[in-house]
């Protein structure tokens, strides 16, 4: 490649919470297996936000290559799904060693596919195991279930999913480290007079045809994936950085706030991005019918709501759904307080009515938590002008 013109150095917007997306590209070199060579620099990273009080959850790339290094002398040629199947879930158990021998703290794989995410029970199961292993200070290691999921294998798709699990455990940054510097207004690799953007506003259609396809053989979405991925953070009101991960100074600039690559800016906040999400997406029917204290608690005090203050259940509504919650006004008419992500369904929900929380699993013989719908999954309607 002839010399491009260099990224400006500018200071990253705060953030608590991130995901790290590290692509094939860092991982394996174009003809070899796995290497540290640059997984080390982003373990000290990661490293250096956990001691200064930020979680991450890193998203890895490399079981593919991984695994192909290893069936070299079977059938380096063949390409079919199942053989590219087979070659994640032999490489995965390598991605995941190669991390943990990086950190001193332990490690926890996860897997998961799009569809997983896009169930709304399993999404809140994802949810609830990744922020306990953050509580835990593990540090848990995402990949596609690449076993099972056969249209992300074909489009290589870990930039998106990462977006998306950057917006299941309420990040504020998506950070994906590639092997180029950043995004540029055309592939650098066929465009020598490509011309480095420092900064993304907006997403437009002019900006989208800026990507091309992956640029090394290991590599799979290319920049078009990681504009995607952006998209997705983007309307979740996550800001997302694009960085080379194998440039070793360029990684510990990072872990010192200063970013020499591409930052794409958010207008929308996580808030408002969630509530907006939260009060449009369609309730099915049936609601939870509340008594006075809970609608205080709710609306007055941000409290999640608990099984206490819940008189019933109506309808036939699962774990996951988004239902309305309704109160009763002065006059006794009942009115829509809220809406939100059901943790019970309607059946488990009038076993638990009324009762502690502390009685959820005596009832049940089981316990999704103690909130029936936490106070991050709620909306108030009056908040929205929408009153009784
Ligand atoms: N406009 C662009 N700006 C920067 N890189 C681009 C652009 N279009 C395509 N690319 C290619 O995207 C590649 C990074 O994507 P990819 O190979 O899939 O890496 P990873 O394994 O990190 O996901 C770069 O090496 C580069 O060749
Ligand atoms: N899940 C597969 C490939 C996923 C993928 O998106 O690869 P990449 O474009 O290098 O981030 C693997 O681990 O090899």
């Amino acid at each position: 490649m002839t010399q491009l013109r260099k990224f400006r150095q500018q200071t990253v917007p705060p953030w608590r919470r991130a995901v790290l997306k590290v692509g094939s590209s860092l991982l394996a070199a174009d003809s070899g297996g796995l290497s540290t060579r640059f997984a080390l620099g982003l373990a000290q990273f990661i490293s250096s936000c956990h001691a200064s009080g930020r979680e991450i959850v890193l998203v890895s790339s490399g079981a593919v290559a991984a695994g192909r290094m290893l069936l070299q002398d079977h059938s380096p040629e063949d390409t079919s799904n199942a053989a590219r199947q087979a070659m994640a879930a032999l490489g995965q158990t390598q991605t995941v060693a190669l991390w943990q021998r990086l950190f001193d703290r332990p490690l926890a794989q996860v897997l998961l596919t799009h569809d997983d995410l896009r169930d709304r029970r399993r999404y809140l199961n994802a949810r609830a195991t990744l922020t306990e292993l953050l509580r835990y200070n593990v540090l848990p290691v995402v990949n596609e279930n690449d076993t099972v999921a056969v249209d992300e294998l074909t489009l290589g798709d870990n930039d998106n999913l990462a977006a998306i699990v950057a917006a299941l455990i309420d990040a504020d940054m998506l950070l994906i480290a590639t092997d180029i510097d950043g995004l540029y207004t055309a592939d650098p690799r066929s465009n020598p007079d490509a011309e480095p953007i420092d900064e993304v506003h907006e997403l437009t259609a002019e900006i989208m045809t800026m990507a091309g396809a992956a640029g090394s053989s290991v590599g799979t979405g290319g920049m078009r994936t990681k504009l995607e991925a952006a998209e997705k953070a983007a309307a979740a009101g996550i800001q997302t950085i694009l960085f080379n991960g194998r440039d070793g100074e360029v990684v510990s600039l990072l872990a010192r706030d200063l970013l020499h690559g591409t930052l794409l800016r958010t207008t929308a906040t996580r808030m408002q991005a969630r509530k907006y999400w939260l009060l449009h997406v369609p309730a099915v029917p049936g609601c939870i019918h509340v008594d006075a204290g809970a609608v205080r608690a709710i609306s007055d005090e941000g409290a999640s709501l608990l099984p206490k203050g819940i008189i019933d259940a109506v309808g036939d509504f699962q774990r996951g759904d988004m239902v309305e919650i309704v109160g009763d006004s002065c006059s006794g008419e009942p009115y829509v307080v809220a809406r939100g992500i059901t943790q019970y369904g309607a059946a488990e929900m009038n076993q638990i009515a009324g009762s502690h929380t502390r009685d959820i699993k005596e009832r049940l013989g089981y316990s999704y938590g103690e909130n029936v719908v936490h106070r991050d999954d709620l909306v108030i309607t009056t908040d929205f002008g929408v009153n009784p």
